[in-house]
């Protein structure tokens, strides 16, 4: 069965991506495992359908590369919404259902395969501080860790014994963050990916995380944080009153499609 496919990058963070308004594509865990496998597939971090929706303008199904459906993708709702630009699904602003509710994706610049899309995440109500971690939801779950010089982090071992450790590995597992401040509203971020098991270029619920974490411990009045990833630069803004709570929560950066194709699938 010959399938089409997408393939979109956001900040290096890569996804297969698949219309699936037919309904032809059933997204078993061995299927989307091969196709975002880098050797025998066509490679990615993870895969989206993009789906009907009875309210919204689509609907975003997300899956990690080890087959399972997760939880939000910030940096995939970014590219899903060029994607439904690239279908001529909405005009400049999109509205589309995620796992974790409604978002709306304001297409700030198109220009052919590239664009710069601002997405609007979850509220996050609060974030749990514990000793040397912070832990909170950005529509996926995050562990924000404070180091002097991400760049000196072994982030696949350590990143993998915190993910599978207690008390995350109990609960389905969480993301696993490094930030380096580097000034006032500017951190650089390193993420491992749960379902990726692997450093990824950019996690976009991570930079969402390790911003809004940083606004939490810093208590800076700041509310817009340029997050520098292995990727490239993704933008973080929110409002807070409190700096302990946080919403309009908007994730800013690059998307890109890379190539379309067609696969035959044999799973
Ligand atoms: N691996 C994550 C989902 C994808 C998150 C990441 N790709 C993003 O851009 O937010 C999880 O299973 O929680």
């Amino acid at each position: 069965m010959k399938q089409r496919f997408y393939k979109y990058e956001g900040a290096g963070n890569d996804f297969v991506v698949i219309d699936g308004r037919t309904g032809g594509f059933i997204p078993g865990r061995e299927r989307v495992a091969f196709l975002c496998d880098r050797r025998r597939g066509i490679g990615a971090d993870g895969l989206m359908i993009l789906g009907h929706d009875p309210e919204q303008q689509f609907r975003m199904r997300y899956f990690n590369a080890d087959g399972g459906e997760s939880t939000m993708c910030g940096n995939g709702g970014r590219c899903i919404a060029l994607f439904a630009e690239h279908l001529g699904i909405g005009g400049a602003t999109k509205r589309f259902t995620g796992i974790d509710g409604v978002h709306e994706a304001r297409m700030l610049e198109v220009e052919g395969d590239r664009g710069e899309v601002a997405l609007g995440m979850i509220d996050v109500p609060e974030i749990d501080r514990h000793d040397g971690y912070c832990f909170l939801n950005t529509g996926s779950p995050h562990y924000v860790e404070f180091v002097e010089d991400v760049r000196s982090v072994d982030v696949c071992s350590r990143g993998a014994a915190v993910r599978w450790g207690e008390p995350f590995a109990a609960g389905g597992g969480t993301n696993v963050n490094f930030v380096e401040r580097v000034g006032d509203g500017h951190i650089r971020v390193r993420t491992f990916e749960r379902g990726v098991e692997d450093e990824t270029l950019a996690c976009g619920t991570g930079a969402t995380a390790s911003a809004l974490a940083t606004a939490l411990l810093s208590g800076s009045p700041v509310r817009r944080y340029r997050v520098d990833v292995e990727g490239g630069t993704l933008f973080v803004a929110f409002e807070s009153a409190d700096g302990s709570s946080f919403s309009h929560v908007v994730l800013t950066g690059p998307a890109k499609k890379v190539f379309e194709g067609e696969i035959d699938l044999k799973i």
